[in-house]
């Protein structure tokens, strides 16, 4: 999200992208619902990875308003040529490994054991502890999609 913050940041652009959004929201429903995941769970997670993305380019924003910004050429790539296609490559394998993980996120015990490992092991700049925990909460309540 580092680099998707930096580009808009040179670039002017605003942080919301409603827009994408719904693109973004209609490319991995439609892979859920291919891997007979329920679409109405995946939705409150891909909604929530949204918005967790965009606090996080937030702060990104705020600290080079505080700091200044310092623009690494190397690490500047295009967010329509580059950033965004990489994005929806990250999106249909987290449905992937959604649908592998989901007999491991019912069980009970799943949040609980997870929930003190979750803060060492995802590093992400910017990413809260109660946001890891909401994205911990919601995979426990994704489920299989029912069959008629
Ligand atoms: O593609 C972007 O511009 C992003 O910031 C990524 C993302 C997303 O999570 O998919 C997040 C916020 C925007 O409103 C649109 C999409």
């Amino acid at each position: 999200m580092k680099a998707v913050a930096a580009y808009k940041w040179s670039e002017g652009l605003p942080i919301d992208d409603a827009e994408r959004e719904d693109i973004v929201l209609r490319d991995s429903l439609s892979a859920s619902r291919d891997m007979g995941l329920d679409v109405e769970s995946m939705r409150e997670f891909f909604l929530l990875q949204i918005q967790i993305a965009k606090q996080v380019q937030s702060a990104w924003h705020s600290k080079w308003k505080s700091e200044g910004f310092h623009q690494d050429s190397w690490q500047n790539p295009d967010l329509q040529a580059q950033i965004r296609p990489a994005l929806i490559e990250i999106g249909a394998d987290i449905v992937r490994q959604i649908r592998e993980a989901l007999p491991l996120l019912q069980n009970k015990n799943c949040l609980s054991r997870c929930i003190s490992s979750i803060s060492v092991e995802l590093k992400t700049e910017f990413l809260e502890d109660d946001m890891k925990i909401k994205l911990l909460e919601s995979l426990a309540r994704i489920k299989a999609a029912q069959h008629a």
